[in-house]
């Protein structure tokens, strides 16, 4: 059975009140199946931060929910929602927010000891290409380093969800590729759900699924049978 993974249903989310209220999503719907890489498209202000707080369970929406597995966030209670983002979720950030004092192993098991079932982390160490940087500290990495060992973090807990916002906005071209082709090998290899959220369209060529959103809204959805590899892209 072709199952829907994360469903998004008539989601919608205010802020403020009065004058100043301001409607950020105005009812969204989508579905992304299981092991989909999954691209987020959408000008400023769109709502795509919103909507990865919800999915995240950070925000709650007013109204509509989210589901997944079959499982509503809105009905999980405080240690539920912690356990669902510890167990379910990794999340890989435009800034790396790696920890200063820890050398690139020990970030890793960082994310590893989150998880009841961890990879192996020798081996994400290994699937990333850094084996010989393993002992220096984020200070003495580039920011494509960087960003593979947060990579390497959010992996390591083997999450159903790879949460992604702004991977290679702060990377020049060539180590935005590696860095998209990591994640990629990520999604072959360990199965894991992307939901990707760029301002680059070019990024949609490699997704199997592509939304883009507009004033709170899904304008487009759609599916990429014709899918290229992160290293055939071009901007
Ligand atoms: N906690 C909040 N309180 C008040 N307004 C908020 C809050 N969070 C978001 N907003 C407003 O909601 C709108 C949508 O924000 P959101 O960050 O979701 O958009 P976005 O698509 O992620 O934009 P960007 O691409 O610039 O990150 C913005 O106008 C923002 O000011």
């Amino acid at each position: 059975m072709a199952m829907e993974f994360l469903e998004i249903a008539n989601l919608k989310k205010s802020f403020g009140s009065g004058e100043a209220r301001q409607e950020v999503l105005r009812g969204m719907n989508f579905s992304v199946k299981r092991g989909e890489f999954c691209v987020l498209l959408g000008p400023s202000g769109s709502g795509k931060s919103t909507l990865l707080n919800i999915i995240g369970g950070i925000e709650t929406p007013d109204e509509g929910f989210v589901s997944i597995a079959g499982d509503k966030l809105e009905e999980m209670n405080e240690k539920q929602l912690t356990l669902y983002r510890r167990k379910h979720l990794g999340y890989v950030f435009q800034q790396y927010n790696l920890i200063p004092n820890l050398n690139v192993k020990e970030n890793i098991e960082v994310g590893a000891y989150l998880s009841d079932n961890p990879l192996d982390v020798e081996e994400v160490i290994s699937t990333l290409g850094l084996q010989d940087h393993k002992y220096k500290y984020p200070s003495q990495l580039s920011g494509g380093q960087q960003q593979r060992v947060s990579i390497g973090r959010a992996v390591v807990k083997n999450p159903d969800i790879l949460m992604c916002d702004e991977p290679t906005g702060a990377l020049d071209y060539k180590t935005s590729k590696e860095i998209l082709a990591l994640i990629e090998d990520c999604n072959h290899k360990y199965n894991n759900t992307i939901i990707m959220v760029t301002h680059n369209e070019a990024i949609k060529a490699m997704a199997d699924h592509v939304i883009k959103l507009r004033d709170g809204v899904v304008r487009h959805n759609d599916v990429n049978t014709q899918k290229i590899s992160a290293y055939e892209l071009d901007w």
